[in-house]
């Protein structure tokens, strides 16, 4: 009889007795290997995770007790163990979330993907208890790799003050971001972790000691007394303790009772400590451990015997193009150095990074220091590339304001997973920074719509050397080349739908092609439409302006949220220029999305052809009296030939 099956809730798992719990985390781990290579997600992490997510929910009593979890990308076991164990629509629309989500589970209480908070929340949660007089544990369980953020020891030195504050931290150290973990936390927990040895033999001192009659025991106990110097002979445990923080471990994170062990330990401490248990990322499935660039960090669907990809992509992705672009750019700028914040190969900085190791630098999950380290290296007469994921790049909003912008200095970002990313839930669409950016004086923004434009715009963006450039795109494949038929001051002209167009139908990034098949349809409609796409959307272009008044209505499409984004900025830019015609800006509704692919969102909110030119149609009947009347002309063509059709028939 299957064990996993029979675990509806943790009040089951405690059920089991010592010696079933290895068999079920062999049914987790291939329960895991089977769903995720067949849906893709967080493979490696979570393979990682399984005997400390078993240990965790036998010895805490969840969700009375509060376990959180850092980033949430390694909550696939944790979620098997608490009622969910429907993994086939994983991550896709109406399926089970790949991160923790309070809608599905009281157990669930971090929802945000984005790294080294968790800690943050445990310190707030415990005082929250602490005041209320709520007697539970709070257990937060942070990756090594998390550990390198800031706001973790933000969070530490707040934990660390209250010594009778009961709290726990489980140290989860695979040695692993996606890439080995960096920097000098990364050396100090492998010193730790080399005392494996001494955790060892204390456990035979304590055995050889107890075992002693009359002298044993009470030596045991004065050596362990003065196990803080006899542990730091072995082993500097400085950091921790020195904070005031109770450190137990190393523990072997795969070894259920000893796990089960420390987190009693732990449990019945009553004031702050951390468990730093040992785990292996991938573990059990080999082609994961083995996986060098990152053990298989998160998968797409692949077989899970050829670990093939089952659906190829076809064509090339943004980030493969960046990536080429920047290692050509390299090799003519040598004052060019790429930053990247333990993203290296997702950012597509690997060309790089092999070619110019000197010149590539991994802050570890560090954004607001990305930032910062990058005023400097422009300090320094260097031109820095910061590349990260259009979403991560919230946390440094700060940085890029008061230390790039105001001291005017040439820093490049650029912004992968811009606009919508869809699978990875609320937190991970890239629908921030084209409204977040608007307000930094003097940053110029790019919006690549395919890949002449991006080589053309990244190179035009670390030409500036007195202020901050973005240059932002989309996940996954391009599409089709969407050649300029004219360029207007910095506008490039797409298309012309009619001799005099009715509608400026203005196209921020890859929305290009959905606004020319947009035009197509309307142009059956009887609306006839200009495309243009701004190539630089900060700051706005007056040619852009002034063809906004030559034109009887403007339409903004932008893959980014419609709160101050670029529709908002062009209709900012016309009234100061006294241009009257009306403007309607398309884009993400502001709210938090729902995970679902990202073709699957864009559809749901209308920035697709059809749903671009459907809302421009119903805008311009409104507008535009006498215009978009025949029936049924909105159904959906192919993408028209890009011709120009200024010219007479
Ligand atoms: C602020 C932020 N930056 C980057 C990421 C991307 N990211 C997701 S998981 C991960 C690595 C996490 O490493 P670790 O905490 O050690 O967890 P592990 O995957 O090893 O279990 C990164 C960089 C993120 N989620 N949040
Ligand atoms: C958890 C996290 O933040 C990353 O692992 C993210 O899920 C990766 O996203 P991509 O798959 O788009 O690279
Ligand atoms: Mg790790």
């Amino acid at each position: 009889m299957p064990l996993l099956s029979r675990i509806t809730g943790p009040a089951d798992l405690r059920r089991l007795h010592p010696e079933q719990l290895p068999p079920l985390a062999a049914e987790i781990r291939a329960f895991l290997i089977d769903n995720v290579t067949r849906t893709g997600g967080h493979l490696g992490p979570n393979l990682g995770v399984v005997e400390l997510s078993i240990a965790l929910h036998r010895v805490f009593d969840s969700p009375h007790d509060r376990i959180l979890w850092d980033t949430g990308h390694q909550a696939y076991v944790h979620k098997l163990l608490t009622g969910r164990q429907d993994f086939s629509r994983l991550r896709a629309k109406d399926g089970l979330s790949g991160y923790p989500s309070r809608a599905e589970s009281p157990h669930d209480l971090i929802e945000n993907s984005h790294a080294s908070t968790a800690l943050g929340h445990a310190d707030g949660i415990a005082k929250a208890d602490q005041l209320l007089g709520v007697d539970r544990c709070t257990v937060a369980v942070i990756g090594d790799g998390a550990l390198t953020g800031g706001m973790a020891w933000e969070a530490l030195n707040n934990i660390a003050e209250a010594e009778d504050r009961p709290l726990v931290i489980v140290v989860n150290d695979n040695e692993r971001s996606y890439a080995p973990t960096i920097g000098g936390l990364a050396h100090h927990l492998a010193t730790l972790r080399t005392t494996k040895g001494y955790e060892r033999f204390l456990a035979w001192g304590k055995d050889a000691l107890q075992r002693t009659p009359v002298v044993g025991p009470p030596l045991f106990d004065a050596l362990h007394g003065a196990k803080k110097g006899f542990k730091d002979a072995f082993a500097p445990q400085g950091m921790f303790e020195d904070l005031g923080l109770k450190y137990l471990g190393p523990i072997d994170g795969h070894d259920i009772a000893g796990v089960e062990q420390a987190l009693r330990r732990a449990r019945n401490f009553g004031g702050p400590v951390i468990v730093h248990c040992l785990t292996v990322k991938g573990r059990g499935y080999r082609p994961a451990e083995q996986d060098e660039a990152d053990r298989f960090h998160a998968v797409n669907p692949i077989d899970p015997y050829t670990c093939l990809p089952i659906s190829p992509s076809a064509g090339a992705s943004w980030t493969s193009v960046f990536g080429k672009e920047m290692l050509a750019l390299g090799a003519e700028r040598p004052e060019l150095v790429a930053v990247t914040a333990a993203m290296l190969h997702p950012v597509g900085l690997g060309p790089f990074a092999k070619a110019y190791p000197g010149r590539t630098f991994d802050v570890g999950i560090a954004e607001q220091h990305a930032v910062a380290s990058a005023a400097g290296l422009a300090t320094g007469g260097l031109h820095p590339v910061v590349a990260v994921y259009a979403t991560f790049l919230n946390r440094a909003f700060d940085q890029v304001l008061m230390d790039v912008a105001l001291h005017r200095l040439g820093v490049t970002f650029v912004l992968d997973r811009a606009g919508v990313t869809g699978n990875d839930g609320a937190s991970h669409n890239g629908m921030w920074d084209l409204s977040v950016l608007q307000v930094v004086p003097g940053l110029r923004i790019a919006a690549p719509r395919d890949a002449a434009r991006l080589r053309e715009q990244l190179r035009q963006a670390v030409a500036v050397e007195d202020a901050p450039t973005v240059v932002r795109f989309p996940k996954g494949e391009l599409g089709p080349e969407a050649p300029a038929i004219e360029r207007i001051g910095g506008v490039d002209v797409l298309a012309r739908t009619g001799p005099a167009p009715d509608v400026l139908l203005v196209a921020v990034g890859p929305m290009a092609a959905a606004c020319l098949d947009a035009a197509a349809l309307l142009a059956a409609d009887g609306i006839t439409a200009t495309v243009v796409d701004p190539c630089w959307v900060k700051p706005v272009d007056p040619a852009l302006v002034e063809l906004a008044g030559a034109h009887r209505m403007v339409v903004t499409v932008e893959d980014n949220g419609r709160t101050g984004g670029v529709g908002a900025a062009l209709a900012q830019a016309m009234r100061d220029a006294d241009v009257d015609t009306p403007l309607r800006d398309l884009g993400i509704p502001q709210e938090f999305l729902a995970h679902a692919s990202r073709g699957e969102i864009l559809e749901e909110i209308g920035l697709t052809g059809t749903g671009v030119a459907a809302q421009t149609a119903a805008h311009a009947r409104r507008l535009l009296p006498g215009t978009g009347t025949r029936p049924g002309a909105q159904e959906y063509r192919p993408r028209m030939p890009l011709t120009d059709w200024s010219e007479p028939a």
